[in-house]
C-alpha cells in the first residue's frame, strides 16, 4: 500500500528534509541501518527516508533492522511481513537480551535503560556486518524536549539528545532525523497509513516512565497557551549562550 501524500506527509517530509540539512545527517555513500522496532516512530522514519531517498539528490542506501529482544509475544514476524510488502531491505535479528536483563538488572534498577542500552549494542554490531556507516533512530521533537527537561529537573544536567553523534566505538554516527517532527503528527501519520504497530512485549511495555509523564504533560499544559512552546524549546537546544550559563568549563570566571 502507498503512503497517503496530504499536507501531514508534505509536512514531515519537510521538517526531516531541514533536519537533513541543518545537520548535515545524510551524505553521498550512506548506507543507514535504520532501527525499526515497530513502534510508530520508527515506522514513520523509515517511510519519510524512503521517500526522500527516491528523490534525493545523493545517493544513500537504507537497511531496516529489527532487534528482537527475545520477550514472548514480541510479533515480529507483523514487522517482517510489513518490511517484505513494502520491498525494504531488512534484518531481523534474535537475540537473548530478555533473558540478560533477568539475570543481570540491579533491583530497581530502571528496565527500560538497560534494555535500550544491550539493544544498542547489538545494533551497533550488526551496523558493523551490514557495512552501515550511519545508524537512525526513531527519537522525534517530544523526545528531545521532555529530555532536556528531565534532565533538568532530576539530574542536575543542561543537556538533551544530538541529532547527530559519533557512537561510543567511534566507527557509526547516531542520526536523529525526526528531531523537529512533533509527536502528534506522527501519532496522525500512523493512524492513516496503518502502520502495523506491534509493541515490545516486555514486563513494563507501554507503561510511560511517570517523569516522562509528567513533563508530556507539562509541555502539553503550557503548549495550550503557547502553542509556539515546543518549537521554542527546540531552538533553545540549538541557540546556547555560554556565556549565560555557570560551568566553569565553558570559560574563565
Ligand atoms: N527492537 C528494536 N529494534 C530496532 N530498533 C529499535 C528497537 N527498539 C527501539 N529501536 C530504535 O530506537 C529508537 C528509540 O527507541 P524507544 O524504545 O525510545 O522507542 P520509541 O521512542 O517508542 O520509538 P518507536 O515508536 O519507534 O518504538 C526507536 O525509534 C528505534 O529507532
Amino acid at each position: 500500500m502507498a503512503l497517503i501524500e496530504d499536507s501531514l506527509y508534505r509536512k514531515i517530509k519537510k521538517q526531516v528534509g531541514k533536519a537533513i540539512g541543518d545537520f548535515n545527517l545524510i551524505e553521498e555513500g550512506d548506507r543507514i541501518a535504520i532501527g525499526v522496532s515497530g513502534g510508530k516512530d520508527s515506522y514513520t522514519l523509515l517511510h519519510i527516508l524512503e521517500s526522500l531517498r527516491r528523490r534525493a539528490p545523493v545517493k544513500y542506501e537504507l537497511v531496516a533492522v529489527n532487534v528482537d529482544a527475545g520477550y514472548p509475544g514480541y510479533r515480529t514476524s507483523v514487522i517482517e511481513e510489513h518490511l517484505r510488502e513494502h520491498g525494504f531491505t531488512h534484518r531481523m535479528e534474535t537475540t537473548n537480551c530478555y533473558q540478560i536483563i533477568e539475570e543481570k538488572r540491579r533491583p530497581g534498577s530502571s528496565y527500560c535503560s538497560f534494555c535500550a542500552r544491550l539493544r544498542r549494542g547489538v545494533l551497533y554490531s550488526l551496523a558493523e556486518e551490514l557495512g552501515c556507516n550511519k545508524i537512525a533512530l526513531g527519537h522525534h521533537l517530544d523526545d528531545f524536549i521532555e529530555t532536556l527537561l528531565l534532565n533538568q529537573f532530576y539530574v542536575g544536567t543542561l543537556a538533551a539528545m544530538s541529532p547527530r553523534l559519533k557512537a561510543d566505538n567511534g566507527k557509526h554516527t547516531v542520526i536523529r532525523p525526526l528531531v523537529y517532527v512533533e509527536e502528534q503528527d506522527i501519532i496522525a501519520f500512523t493512524r492513516q497509513n496503518r502502520f502495523p504497530v506491534v509493541c515490545c512485549a516486555c514486563p513494563v511495555c507501554g507503561v510511560v516512565d511517570q517523569k516522562r509523564k509528567r513533563m508530556k504533560k507539562l509541555v502539553r499544559e503550557l503548549s495550550q497557551e503557547n502553542p509556539q512552546l515546543r518549537r521554542s524549546m527546540i531552538g533553545a537546544i540549538a541557540n546556547v549562550h555560554p556565556r549565560h550559563l555557570m560551568d566553569p568549563r565553558l570559560g574563565e570566571f
